[in-house]
């Protein structure tokens, strides 16, 4: 829906109604700002623009800002959002530039979604400063500012803010500032967006809190939680991510131990999950992506307290690649083959399926070390788009079946693995590194991470 455009207006310290506010926001009069138009950002303006008709996206791609205006969209494996795009684009709600000085001064509210990663473990915000300083240097009173990247606790209160009153001349209270985390997964990213969990806000001050409650009871469906702080949204975030990477190494360690055990911890561990107070995650071959893997350091690298466990968990899951091809080795030398006189194929470079992403990929870690260690190795991805590590060759889906292989790895489960061509291969040792294979997929010997095969 369009926004019929009045007279700008602007939401924070604005005593009108309720109702007139929500008529403003809803009908365009509030012009919005998204920085960040990547796997979240073009979605979460997608649906800004949805509701307000009035949105102008940044991001420093020109390539992306341009297609974007264009109606055009530049992220794969997100059901609905390219005609979400070239619909939005179309009737005016939608617009795309890289100039973000521009775009700030004439939003009232802006919204910033670009990327916050670690750079040899240590928190790399250098992007979000940017935005935070480009915004700054747009903003007006009354326009409130809303971060929604994944931050370390404290990162509104001690930089974004001080960043935005440097760069404005105005200080808080004259602008709001909240934190909004996005709690989204790519390839569900607009039904998630609009509603699958309920929205968490935490402002700088009350009238910051006030108007990202009124702005995201109309983005979402769900619930919203206002909570006490930005910091304490902040910490709500890295909460969840802290508790994933955790228990993912909890499931991994277990099944390090599968051997010894001489179970396969799988079921064990499916079966344990029976009872509500267990929620024990799935071995894999590590944890990739730059979210999961990267959080943790959030908070073991910026705070002066002991993170044993973080810690002991990003090691747990750090060491699984190398678990893996340790196993995929063994499995093979049961088969009298040795593993550098192999030919493998790793099935799987991005670090979850439908999502291409190599980020800290357990998929590109797997296939490095196998690089180093076999006579050659393939990669077999169907959606990476990315060059594969040096030393690895990438081959078809199609085209694999024609390669001699020994081994294959299975490191990602990719939906398109069910078509891998088994028959095509004689004498093949298979290691599946995600559950994916049942026994009927192929006659070939498969061992799999944790099943115990290699008990002592
Ligand atoms: N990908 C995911 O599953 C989720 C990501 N997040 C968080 O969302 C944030 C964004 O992540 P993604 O969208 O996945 O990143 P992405 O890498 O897919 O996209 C980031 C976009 O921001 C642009 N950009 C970089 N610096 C910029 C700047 N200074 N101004 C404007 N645009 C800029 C890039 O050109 C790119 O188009 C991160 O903080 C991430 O932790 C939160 C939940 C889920
Ligand atoms: C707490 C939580 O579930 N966070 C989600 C997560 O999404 P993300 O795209 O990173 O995928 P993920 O399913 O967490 O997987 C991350 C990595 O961990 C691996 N993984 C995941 C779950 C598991 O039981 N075992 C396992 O090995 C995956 O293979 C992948 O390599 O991180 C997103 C984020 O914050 O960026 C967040 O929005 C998502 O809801």
């Amino acid at each position: 829906m369009s926004g019929q455009q009045s007279e700008p207006a602007r939401l924070y310290g604005w005593d009108a109604s309720r109702q007139t506010q929500l008529r403003a926001f809803t009908g365009g009069a509030v012009p919005v700002a998204v920085y960040g138009l990547g796997k979240m950002g073009l979605p979460l303006a997608a649906v800004y623009a949805d509701v307000s008709g009035n949105v102008t996206g940044v991001d420093i791609d020109s390539d992306v800002a341009r297609a974007v205006d264009a109606g055009r969209c530049p992220v794969e494996g997100e059901p609905g959002l390219p005609e979400e795009v070239e619909r939005l684009a179309g009737d005016g709600s939608l617009s795309a530039t890289t100039d973000a000085t521009g775009a700030a001064a004439d939003a009232g509210v802006h919204v910033i979604i670009v990327p916050t990663l670690i750079e040899d473990d240590e928190p790399d915000l250098s992007a979000l400063e940017a935005a935070v300083r480009s915004v700054g240097a747009g903003l007006d009173a009354g326009d409130v500012v809303v971060v929604e990247s994944t931050v370390p606790p404290r990162t509104c209160r001690d930089r974004v803010r001080p960043w935005l009153e440097a760069e404005s001349g105005l200080e808080l209270g004259e602008f709001g500032l909240a934190f909004c985390p996005e709690r989204t997964m790519s390839g569900r990213a607009l039904q998630d967006i609009r509603g699958s969990h309920p929205k968490v806000v935490g402002g700088a001050d009350a009238e910051s809190e006030r108007v990202a409650e009124l702005i995201y009871g109309e983005i979402t469906d769900a619930e919203v939680i206002p909570v006490a702080d930005c910091t304490t949204a902040e910490c709500v975030k890295v909460f969840e991510g802290l508790y994933r990477d955790v228990n993912i190494a909890l499931a991994n360690e277990l099944a390090t131990l599968a051997g010894e055990f001489g179970v396969d911890v799988t079921e064990a561990i499916d079966v344990a999950n029976t009872q509500p107070f267990c929620d024990i995650h799935t071995p894999g071959p590590g944890v990739g992506g730059h979210c999961i893997p990267y959080y943790p350091y959030f908070v073991i690298s910026e705070f002066e307290g002991a993170t044993p466990l973080l810690q002991t968990a990003r090691h747990v899951n750090e060491y699984m690649p190398t678990f893996t091809v340790e196993r995929a080795a063994e499995a093979l030398d049961e088969r009298g083959r040795d593993l550098s006189e192999s030919t493998v194929a790793v099935f799987g470079l991005t670090y979850r399926p439908g999502v291409d992403e190599t980020r800290a990929s357990p998929g590109v870690a797997v296939a490095e070390e196998l690089a180093e260690r076999a006579e050659t190795v393939y990669a077999v991805d169907p959606i990476c788009t990315s060059a594969p590590p040096e030393g690895v060759q990438r081959v078809s889906l199609d085209a694999i079946g024609a390669r001699e292989l020994d081994l294959a790895v299975v490191t990602t489960g990719h939906e398109e693995f069910g078509e891998i061509p088994w028959s095509a291969f004689e004498d093949l040792t298979v290691f599946d590194g995600r559950h994916m294979l049942d026994d009927e997929d192929t006659s070939h010997p498969v061992s799999r991470l944790g099943d115990g095969s290699d008990e002592d």
